[in-house]
């Protein structure tokens, strides 16, 4: 199990530090300020409920020593038949001014239930637009790396209830804290020392809890990895684009035991972490108990000796329970707070992870020569040979490349550097005379049209699968027309329930599905859409294509992709031919570079796979 912490976080959730330490509460201020930030009124609105309800406790205990100290007066004056009306009325106002009170104090308590509830959700909203926010911010270095994809994940799943999880423990712990003041208060006038039974009881447990809280949170980041890992296993099991294969490979029951592995494993945790806090809970509970009882025994004495009176002796006997409950959940609120903050943590280390983008400002090149790879090499992050090595290469505005070569030999790599996914590791590659870390990248991305081979097929309509390729015509049905038609999708579109309205993939209801080769179809008219592009990368544009489409496209390639530049990848030398300049790649290398003639005369590595691929056709 990768149980290793490569974080900050660990310095302050050390397995023996049993108190917290005060760094942790660091995230306390954001917090604060992100609730207020959310909504102001909700947040005030709490703060109003908080405060009415710290202070009602006290004045509801005190009418009710009001009214037993009545009674007792009244049935002990022998008055009460002789003037009964008059000694009923004191003590009934006592009792009538005591259920305002209860009234005043439940609707107090269900205005903060319900105000917490809309901040809530409000508040989880507001975190996940900025996880989402930050995501966007991302290279695709960031979503390939396995660490960060944990801590995102981490913050996502948990940081959204956490703020409010905090600052609702502020204000419980503000509450408690009025309560135990005015309890405190009432409890003095009996004796200071039940005021120290009171403090010294609630600490055990706080203690308990609050380690406690460290070790859960230790285990949940430790767990991400094998998380993740089940969140991946419910995919395959239960979406629709995998079940084919999980269903025909009989991969069902091999799946679903790895995923009760885990939860297994991961249950034994949990399992023994609900233990000891259960047993801890109970044993360093009980001396909160046998502290009630030595101030309960204590209390009846007093009372017994007629030092108190006997509305006194239920005063105090309310006060001291509640006290109790009152200053252990206010130790509990530390503890939470304390786990909260770990949480939150979590959420601002993602947040501030620092995004170093290399974004030039250049929204014009220098002189009109095209696209230029100058001794380009790249290694992916995190490995350590070469992908593509020393690669030299001019394309000319107007001309079409086509790099063939066998798999993995680091044909989609290059149409990544070149489309600024990833920077080369040495070497340059310049469009227009300018390196291409030096344009704006919003500028450099709307000059480039791509398809990639596993492009996204969108749940959305027809229409948009198509206008998605240019952001700012995406509602516009007069350029879906157009794109489609180069795309060679019009046909079938036309023949859709609801032509470019047809909502596409079955994830929603109406969807309806489309077979590889008509999706292949709605991306290249994708590509297509991108009108202001001047350069167009298609990698395996027509694979999935039948034969006469992908003719059709090809004779009408050089029309449809007038004055573009454009980099073709493929494996079939039917469309590779038609290119004006060919490179293959072997092992990250140029290998050969001509046009189609003039590496067939050259009689290498080209005209082999050329003859082969031409030979299976006879
Ligand atoms: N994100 C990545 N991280 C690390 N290595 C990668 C990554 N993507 C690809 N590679 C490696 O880079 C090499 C080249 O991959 P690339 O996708 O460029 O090949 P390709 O020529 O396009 O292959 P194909 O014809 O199969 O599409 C492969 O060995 C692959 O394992």
């Amino acid at each position: 199990m990768p149980h290793k912490e490569t974080n900050p976080v660990k310095d302050f959730v050390s397995q023996n530090n049993l108190l917290p330490s005060l760094s942790v509460f660091r995230y306390s201020g954001k917090a604060l300020n992100l609730v207020w930030t959310t909504s102001k009124k909700l947040t005030f609105a709490i703060a109003i409920f908080t405060i009415l309800g710290g202070i009602l406790p006290a004045i509801i205990a005190y009418l009710g020593k009001l009214i037993v100290d009545n009674v007792v007066l009244s049935s002990t004056s022998g008055l009460v038949i002789g003037n009964s009306w008059e000694q009923s009325y004191s003590s009934l106002r006592y009792v009538a001014l005591e259920a305002c009170a209860i009234t005043i104090f439940a609707a107090c308590q269900k205005g903060q239930v319900v105000s917490q509830s809309l901040l809530r959700v409000k508040l989880g909203q507001r975190v996940n637009e900025m996880i989402l926010e930050k995501a966007l911010t991302l290279d695709l270095t960031h979503f390939e790396d396995s660490e960060f994809y944990d801590k995102m994940s981490q913050a996502r799943s948990e940081a959204s209830s956490r703020p409010l999880s905090l600052i609702s423990r502020t204000f419980g712990l503000i509450q408690s804290g009025l309560i135990l003041f005015s309890f405190i208060g009432l409890l003095l006038q009996l004796s200071v020392w039940a005021v120290f039974i009171l403090i010294i009881a609630a600490i055990p447990s706080f203690i308990a809890e609050t380690k406690f809280s460290a070790h859960a949170f230790r285990l949940f980041r430790w767990r991400s990895p094998e998380t993740r890992e089940q969140n991946y296993l419910e995919t395959l099991l239960a979406r629709e684009d995998y079940a084919k294969e999980v269903q025909l490979y009989q991969l069902g029951d091999m799946l679903l035991s790895r995923y009760r592995e885990i939860f297994v494993r991961l249950y034994k945790e949990d399992r023994n972490l609900s233990l000891q806090k259960g047993l801890w809970g109970y044993i360093l509970g009980l001396f909160s108990t046998a502290a009630f009882y030595i101030a309960y025994a204590w209390i009846v004495i007093e009372t017994i000796s007629g030092k108190i009176t006997l509305g006194e002796m239920t005063m105090y006997l309310v006060v001291f329970r509640q006290g109790q409950s009152t200053f252990s959940a206010a130790l509990t609120s530390i503890g939470g707070m304390y786990e909260d903050n770990l949480y939150l943590a979590n959420l601002y280390e993602f947040l501030e992870q620092p995004i170093h983008k290399s974004n030039g400002s250049l929204k014009k090149g220098i002189h009109q020569e095209g696209i230029v790879f100058e001794n380009v090499t790249f290694v992916y992050p995190g490995s350590k040979e070469p992908v593509l090595k020393n690669i030299s290469l001019h394309l000319k505005h107007g001309e079409k490349l086509a790099i063939v070569g066998k798999n993995g030999s680091g044909k989609t790599t290059l149409i990544k550097l070149l489309t600024r996914l990833y920077t080369p590791t040495s070497g340059r590659i310049l469009l227009d005379g300018v390196n291409l870390n030096d344009w704006e990248v919003d500028v450099l991305r709307k000059r480039i049209g791509v398809i990639f081979q596993n492009f996204v097929q969108y749940q959305f309509t027809v229409g948009e699968n198509i206008g998605v390729g240019d952001i700012e015509s995406i509602e516009d049905e007069s350029e879906w027309e157009i794109a489609s038609e180069k795309g060679m999708a019009k046909q079938f579109i036309q023949n859709l329930p609801e032509r470019f309205g047809t909502r596409l993939g079955k994830w929603f209801k109406t969807g309806q599905e489309l077979s590889g080769g008509q999706w292949q179809k709605i991306a290249l008219s994708r590509a297509f859409m991108r009108k202001k592009a001047d350069i167009l990368v298609l990698d395996e544009p027509t694979a999935a294509m039948d034969a006469e489409a992908e003719m059709n496209i090809f004779n009408h390639f050089r029309s449809l992709t007038e004055n573009k530049m454009v980099v073709l990848i493929s494996h079939r030398f039917s469309t590779v031919r038609m290119a004006d300049k060919i490179i293959v790649i072997e092992e990250g290398e140029i290998l050969e570079q001509g046009s189609h003639e003039e590496l067939l005369k050259k009689n290498g590595r080209y005209a082999h796979l050329f003859s082969l691929q031409a030979a299976g056709y006879k």
